[in-house]
């Protein structure tokens, strides 16, 4: 069965986060800290369960497994195994790999294919501040057991804030020049309404980025995207890697959108960037769960916006620093 939204698009990737819990403290992101432990409420093992099978009934080909961070949840490898056995088999996580050396082989053998890796900076000091704390030797460590273990392709993903790492462009791009690594650059997006011309400030659009890369590198040579999927793909002559931009912000991707977003506190989200959210934990505890959750899917998809409709305003918020 294929599930299709009002604009005509194929729903079929699920966003699952696992944990608000996080390890880190990012200076662009709010999670709860790692030594709580998870809220009432958070999805269980069995739920994720349920939700995938349902989703599977709607035609799901992947999943990826966020957060937070995913890694701090330790049922991880149980809900990874739920997903394969059902039958997925994209199944991704993004981390921020300060746990995966020690816990990559048990998520292999349950059936974790390919990861994305959050990778600010290549400076540990910058890494650090960044971060609030995390380690840059662990992302290396990540991406080595990554490729020791065959998982790929490993992507690495950079969240571009002017007056902190806008020095780190050219060395983000070289890495894809001798090894398969996949380093995108991301627009930063301000999620709060607090402090707008704070995040006037600390945008940097793609194009700016690209632009960075072309002056040193030459021009890059454009590859096909795939459509469904953010990052617009381009490669270094005689690069192994690629280098990808993702412009949620001034070059949305929504025509192509494919996905649904669970949230650990059971809220389906249409879309990721959206004020609209349903709380489907009525659904989790109904007598007949994939009954109810296919139900609640398909409501979701019903309500997918065209675009995020707090595009708009992260636009608006950027526009005046940028010329548009
Ligand atoms: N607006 C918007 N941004 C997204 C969406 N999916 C991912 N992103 C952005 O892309 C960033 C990287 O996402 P990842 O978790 O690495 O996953 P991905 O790139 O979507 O996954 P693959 O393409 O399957 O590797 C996120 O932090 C968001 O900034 C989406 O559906 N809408
Ligand atoms: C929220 S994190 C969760 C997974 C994991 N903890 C990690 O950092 O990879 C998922 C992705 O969102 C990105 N992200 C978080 N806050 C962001 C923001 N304000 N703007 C753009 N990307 C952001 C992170 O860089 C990361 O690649
Ligand atoms: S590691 Fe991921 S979840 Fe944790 S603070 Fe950073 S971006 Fe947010
Ligand atoms: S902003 Fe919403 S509709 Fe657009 S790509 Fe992201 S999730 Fe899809």
């Amino acid at each position: 069965m294929k599930l299709l939204d009002n604009y005509g698009r194929l729903i079929k990737d699920l966003r699952l986060s696992v944990t608000p819990r996080c390890n880190l403290h990012c200076l662009y992101c709010h999670p709860l800290g790692w030594e709580m432990t998870e809220p009432p409420g958070t999805v269980t093992v069995e739920d994720v369960r349920n939700f995938l099978g349902a989703m599977r009934l709607l035609g799901l080909e992947s999943v990826r497994f966020t957060g937070g961070e995913p890694l701090v949840r330790k049922e991880l490898p149980e809900m990874v195994a739920a997903a394969r056995g059902l039958g997925i088999e994209d199944i991704a996580i993004t981390t921020n790999g300060m746990l995966f050396k020690r816990k990559a082989k048990e998520l292999k053998d349950a059936g974790l294919r390919r990861m994305n890796l959050s990778m600010d900076s290549v400076t540990p000091e910058v890494f650090r501040t960044m971060t609030r704390g995390g380690d840059v030797r662990r992302v290396w460590e990540a991406i080595e057991t990554a490729f020791e273990l065959g998982l790929g392709p490993v992507k690495l993903n950079a969240v571009m804030i002017r007056g902190m790492n806008e020095g780190e462009v050219i060395p983000l791009a070289s890495l894809s020049l001798d090894k398969p690594l996949h380093v995108r650059f991301l627009e930063y997006m301000h999620l709060d309404n607090s402090n707008p011309e704070l995040y006037r400030q600390r945008f940097i659009a793609g194009r700016e980025t690209k632009a960075v890369i072309e002056r040193h590198f030459g021009p890059l040579e454009k590859l096909e995207d795939d459509p469904s999927a953010p990052a617009r793909l381009y490669r270094i002559p005689g690069a192994v890697g690629t280098v990808g931009f993702i412009n949620p912000v001034m070059e949305p991707f929504c025509s192509n959108c494919s996905r649904l977003r669970l949230t650990s506190d059971k809220k389906l989200r249409p879309c990721l960037l959206t004020d609209l959210e349903m709380d489907i934990a009525w659904a989790f505890e109904a007598p007949n769960p994939l009954e109810a959750l296919v139900d609640a899917i398909l409501i979701a998809t019903d309500r997918k916006p065209a675009f995020g409709n707090t595009l708009p305003t992260l636009r608006e918020r950027v526009m005046v620093g940028i010329g548009g």
